[in-house]
């Protein structure tokens, strides 16, 4: 790791809101919002969560070497302290100060939208790789500086995290990062500090109502990436659907020069001849009066939109044309979605992170058009999110398939049965069943398949865990499948 040093005069320098206690020549090398991983010498931010406030954890973050804290009251210890209205909000903002501004030095480009994103990122980085760049990524999948992999928690990290994965590929002469940007951590400030290049927009379903008080809130989070892009760096660009509700929205919102993609609606970027397969998706984009023809690996006409997002963006950003058409021509896909579990059995099994209605829906669609027989969908829900969505995604799956394993994902600290029960009113009249434990529900679903008919495993994709009530257990349902594949016979 490189080593960050700054006086705190240094860091408040262009800071209008603070006020200060204690001596600002106070060197810090290093900002935590968790006195659990507070290193001796970093700058502790008191944060007022949802759970716990922080300024009761400052004398521990004092205790385990933090030199300074930053606060909203000044708290009875003897270091110097920074004092802001909004911590939370003011984190990313010092964050970035103290790891000298990282986002001034590369390219950064952010990705919203509820379904989509880490499809988008990772075609963002296969683009900028195939020219030869050097990239970033941070995301749902964890983050990548070139080629090295790191594990992340959330998929837009905390600011802290942010500002140093920043530095750490400024360090590594990385040219462009791109940045999963959820509504969450817009919603509180995480990207705060990150002056982006380029914001894409994928599309606003239905999750997160657990957090957003309703879709327009939802909406407005999603909308400060956006009004980001307000001059911070010359050129800025705005990539949105024009197929989404909310991209009139999102346009006028937008401070800086907008392009749209889209299929059904007028758009700058825009896909006609759509061929859908169980290969991929073939189709051609008309563009400023120019066209190029594209096959992409994974099939549904939801990988048409987010092939769209990244042709758009990349293509605007002055990528030529054969690159940008190399590159998705070679992606292998992204791993837990739509991804083919193979050992030579007559049927599809497939494993997707659909866990929104909308994402379902889309998957169902497409494994729907692409399966002769019968498709046997085993799904659950995310528990501690949110509970609206439950119902309508046991209606998407009631619509689509002929045969539903219901089971649980993460239950957290939820009653998996409870969970079941809120899923079970969408259904209606489908032919289901329920099975709680998720290796069982993979095994009835794979044993039910004949020749000709898919068995799609939605909801954890990637995932290699389970959350059942605080504890993370190893599980994955690829392996899962491979091993019910496996006890039937079918070795490859
Ligand atoms: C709703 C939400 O996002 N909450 C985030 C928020 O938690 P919080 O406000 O409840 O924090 P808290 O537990 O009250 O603690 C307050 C402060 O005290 C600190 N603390 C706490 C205990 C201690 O001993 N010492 C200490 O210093 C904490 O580090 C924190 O700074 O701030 C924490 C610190 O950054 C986050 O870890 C936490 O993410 C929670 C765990 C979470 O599950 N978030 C999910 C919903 C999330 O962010 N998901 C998005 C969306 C994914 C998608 O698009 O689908 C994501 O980007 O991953
Ligand atoms: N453009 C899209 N529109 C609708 N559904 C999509 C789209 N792209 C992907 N999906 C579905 O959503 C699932 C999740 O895709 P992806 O991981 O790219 O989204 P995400 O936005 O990163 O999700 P998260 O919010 O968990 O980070 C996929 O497995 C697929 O089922
Ligand atoms: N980023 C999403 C992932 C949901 C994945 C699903 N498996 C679940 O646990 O609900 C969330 O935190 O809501
Ligand atoms: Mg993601």
């Amino acid at each position: 790791m490189s080593s960050f040093e700054k006086t705190l005069a240094e860091i408040i320098d262009t800071m209008k809101q603070v006020e200060v206690l204690g001596d600002t020549q106070t060197v810090i090398n290093g900002i935590a919002h968790d006195s659990r991983t507070v290193s001796p010498g970093n700058l502790y931010v008191c944060i007022r969560g949802y759970q716990a406030d922080g300024h009761a954890f400052a004398e521990a973050a004092v205790r385990a070497g933090a030199t300074a804290l930053a606060v909203e009251e000044f708290l009875p210890l003897a270091v110097p302290q920074l004092k802001f209205t909004d911590t939370r909000k003011a984190m990313g903002f010092l964050a970035a100060e103290v790891f000298g501004k990282p986002s001034d030095r590369l390219e950064l480009v952010g990705v919203t939208g509820t379904n989509g994103k880490t499809t988008v990122t990772h075609l963002i980085e296969r683009i900028v790789q195939q020219s030869g760049k050097k990239t970033g990524l941070i995301g749902t999948l964890g983050s990548r500086i070139g080629n090295n992999a790191y594990p992340g928690q959330h998929t837009t990290p905390e600011s802290t995290e942010i500002q140093l994965l920043l530095a750490e590929m400024v360090a590594e002469n990385v040219d462009l990062a791109v940045m999963e940007v959820s509504s969450h951590a817009l919603d509180l400030g995480r990207v705060n500090g990150c002056v982006f290049n380029a914001g894409i927009f994928t599309n606003l379903t239905q999750d997160h109502l657990d957090y957003h008080k309703d879709m327009q809130e939802y909406l407005k989070a999603k909308a400060l990436l956006f009004s980001g892009l307000n001059g911070g760096k010359a050129g800025q660009l705005a990539v949105l659907n024009a197929d989404d509700g909310s991209c009139v929205f999102l346009k006028e919102q937008a401070g800086c020069r907008v392009v749209t993609y889209g299929v059904d609606n007028e758009a700058d970027y825009r896909a006609v001849n759509i061929r859908l397969s169980d290969r991929g998706v073939e189709f051609d984009v008309l563009f400023h009066g120019k066209s190029a023809e594209l096959f992409y690996s994974t099939p549904g006409k939801f990988s048409v939109y987010n092939v769209l997002a990244a042709i758009a963006w990349a293509l605007e950003s002055g990528y030529p044309t054969e690159i940008v058409m190399q590159a998705l021509h070679s992606i292998k896909g992204v791993p837990g979605r739509f991804e083919s579990i193979r050992k030579g059995q007559p049927f599809l099994v497939i494993v997707d992170y659909a866990h929104t209605p909308d994402g379902l829906e889309n998957v169902l669609r497409t494994a729907r058009e692409i399966t002769a027989g019968k498709l046997i969908t085993v799904f659950g829900c995310g528990g501690d999110r949110d509970r609206k969505k439950r119902p309508l995604m046991g209606e998407a799956a009631s619509r689509f398939s002929d045969y539903i394993v219901v089971t649980s994902d993460n239950p957290r600290t939820e009653d998996p049965d409870e969970i079941i029960e809120d899923i079970i009113p969408g259904l209606k009249s489908a032919n289901y069943k329920v099975i709680k434990d998720r290796r069982s529900a993979i095994d009835e679903a794979c044993m039910a398949a004949g020749s000709g008919d898919t068995v799609l495993i939605a909801g954890k994709g990637h995932e290699d865990y389970q959350i059942l009530g605080t504890e993370k257990i190893h599980f994955d349902d690829r392996e899962e499948a491979d091993k019910v594949l496996r006890r039937l016979g079918y070795v490859e």
